[in-house]
């Protein structure tokens, strides 16, 4: 880290913001942030709170005069005042978290509204933070409507998760001051450059994108938080429309869609194609007022402001305390150094995924963010080998197979970590398999499909047979009940393979006099002794290959046929129906079902672990029975490459 020296500018940037004594968030988190990312950090205490990793204990608010004396401290004195102060301090950037109430705001509101001539500090990042992680409320509720009125119009960026972005929006159709609502009417009814509807509550992509630019009406940036919502493959593939992203680029690019541009991790590409299909996705809106300068893309004017989408995978299961303060201050510290909104918030993501991956475990409760990553291992152990170069790979472009990373550090749910376990034949399996590939771009021979067909009929019964099984293992009314779900929709399936039969000409006494081919006896025999021999999660996750590996397979090559029809040179795939089964939302969230209910299970989020090493022999130091259960997994995903391979062959 190169910090500034006597003689350079220094970067500064300021905090106004709640006290966290457990040190996670808060003041703490963002002087923590800017000291890490090379900003001096100045900080103005709005409330001192009694908190730790296990929640908040009690809120001692500062009276608001005092909040005054401190911004009258740091900021100097106001208009029209004695000059005495007024530049003793020089800040890059200023940032707000928990303001508390109202009174405080209107404080705050007062005196920028003197110290600045058009009463915006600039570089002003707007934290709305409403209410902590552990259901703690930060800011009193006839506050939020000043804050929303009086606050979010000074600001620069605003940074809103889903919730907060809700009741903001909410206000803003019941309450707002008249001048604002009018502002947004304009663009609800179209008579601005670019119109939106104003949803209430946000449950798509969609939705946050509306809802970003809806709330930017009121002047400032607005990034809307996807991580209280895991978006799917699927719904960011609807978004980014048919110019899907293809081609060679280094992660750190943009990306251009035709709704606005895209900033995609590299690890994506193989999440989606591993059935990884959550996605954390942040929406900013940057209204046409704010001009990006330094080559970062920006729209023409005609078409209103620009939408970012910043994509990473979803971190499932622990939910880290202080992450918004985190963020929002990692992008203050970008903005006192100069940088432009879109990559500002580019580069704080990054911060804050490497703090989250590195948490420490100070205590009970949730592990503290790992602020000072950049600067110092020292408290978490030896540095981590630094991660080789790979060649640009294809993001979103599925013809290319882009190479697994060589090392995982992101805490995984159990299904994930099972995959992990075995990516070169999970890989054969979903992905690069010709069988796949054949059916994928249509040039599978039919006769393969004929015999793959029956084969897979008769595969169903068998599999049916093991979810009934689960059935009887579960305990709970309503997870027998779902079971049973599952070997109805196995029979179902069943039901659809005998259409597939009627269309690729193979009669019904032709299916029911199909011998079994050997491959076939050897998975589906497997499966029902896991069942027979072991328990449930025995069970679960020798059944969870097949019923998660068509779901990667049916997302993957729908994408890619969909892709090849947008070409124009796509022909109609006669496996189109097979594919749209598998794709289709029926099937994904049979799948889902299913995925979810092994982690369940085995509710333990499991540190990444380096695939290479696995390899080396990682997988014997692991506990006896994370082993046996990897090993099921693996032994299940190779049968389903034995039964491409069999029908690959026609091997009976
Ligand atoms: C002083 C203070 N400021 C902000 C938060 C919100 O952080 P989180 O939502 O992660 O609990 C907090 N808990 N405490």
């Amino acid at each position: 880290m190169t910090f500034p020296t006597a003689s350079s500018t220094p970067h500064t940037a300021l905090t106004i913001a709640g006290s966290d004594s457990g040190g996670g968030a808060g003041i703490q988190a963002d002087l923590k942030t800017f000291t890490a990312l090379g900003v001096y950090g100045g900080s103005v205490i709005t409330a001192v709170t009694a908190q730790n990793t296990l929640g908040v204990q009690g809120v001692h608010e500062v009276p608001s005069s005092f909040v005054e004396e401190q911004l009258r401290s740091v900021l100097g004195s106001r208009e029209g005042e004695s000059e005495g102060s007024r530049d003793v301090m020089l800040w890059g950037a200023i940032k707000t978290g928990m303001l508390s109430s109202a009174p405080i705001i209107n404080s705050i509101t007062s005196f920028f509204e003197h110290r600045y001539p058009d009463g915006r500090p600039p570089n002003y990042v707007l934290d709305p933070v409403m209410v902590s992680t552990s259901g703690h409320v930060l800011l009193a509720e006839d506050a939020v409507q000043l804050m929303v009125n009086e606050l979010v119009p000074r600001a620069t960026v605003v940074t809103p998760n889903i919730p907060e972005a809700e009741v903001m929006l909410r206000w803003i159709k019941k309450k707002v001051a008249p001048e604002v609502k009018s502002a947004v009417t304009a663009v609800e009814t179209g008579t601005t450059a670019q119109s939106a509807t104003t949803p209430t509550s946000i449950t798509s992509l969609s939705d946050m994108i509306d809802s970003a630019r809806v709330l930017s009406q009121l002047g400032p940036a607005v990034l809307v938080k996807g991580g209280h919502r895991a978006c799917s493959a699927a719904e960011l593939f609807e978004v980014l429309g048919s110019e899907t992203v293809q081609g060679e680029s280094p992660e750190d690019e943009w990306k251009h869609f035709s709704g606005g541009w895209l900033r995609m991790d590299s690890s994506i590409s193989r999440h989606l194609i591993g059935n990884q299909q959550h996605l954390a996705v942040d929406v900013l809106y940057l209204p046409p007022t704010l001009k990006v300068s330094g080559g970062i893309p920006q729209s023409n004017g005609s078409r209103g402001g620009d939408v970012y989408l910043f994509v990473k995978p979803y971190l499932h299961g622990q939910n880290f305390h202080g992450t918004g303060c985190t963020l929002s201050a990692a992008i203050t510290a970008s903005l006192a150094k100069d940088a432009s909104i879109p990559s500002a918030v580019a580069s704080a993501r990054n911060y804050l995924h490497a703090a989250i991956e590195q948490a420490i475990p100070v205590g009970k409760g949730i592990p503290s963010l790992c602020h000072f990553h950049p600067v110092s291992s020292a408290l978490v152990g030896p540095p981590l080998p630094s991660r080789p170069t790979t060649p640009p790979t294809a993001v979103l472009c599925p013809r290319v197979p882009p190479p697994l990373p060589p090392r995982e550090t992101t805490p995984m749910r159990f299904s994930d970590f099972l995959i992990s376990t075995c990516p070169d034949v999970w890989e054969l399996f979903t992905l690069t398999h010709p069988f796949v590939r054949g059916i994928g771009d249509g040039t599978l021979d039919p006769e393969k499909f004929r015999f793959f067909i029956q084969q897979d009929y008769l595969f169903l019964t068998h599999y049916a047979r093991c979810w009934s099984l689960v059935a009887f293992k579960e305990r709970s009314a309503e997870s027998i009940e779902k079971a049973s779900m599952m070997a109805q929709a196995m029979a179902a399936e069943q039901k659809l393979h005998i259409q597939f039969c009627e269309e690729w000409r193979v009669t019904r006494a032709e299916l029911e006099s199909t011998r079994e081919a050997t491959a076939n006896v050897a998975y589906t025999r497997y499966v029902c002794e896991k069942g027979i021999s072991g328990d449930l999660l025995d069970l679960r996750t020798a059944l969870l290959p097949c019923v998660l590996g068509y779901a990667v397979i049916g997302t993957f090559l729908l994408q890619e046929t969909r892709i090849a029809s947008e070409k124009g040179k796509g022909k109609v795939n006669p496996y189109a129906k097979w594919i749209e089964t598998y794709g289709g939302e029926e099937y994904q969230s049979v799948a889902q079902e299913a995925r979810d209910a092994v982690d369940q299970l085995f509710p333990i989020l499991l540190p990444g672990v380096s695939l290479a090493a696995f390899g080396s022999g990682l997988l014997d130091t692991l506990p006896e029975r994370l082993r046996e259960l990897c090993e099921v997994f693996r032994q299940a995903t190779a049968l389903e490459v034995g039964f491409w391979n069999m029908s690959w062959e026609r091997r009976e």
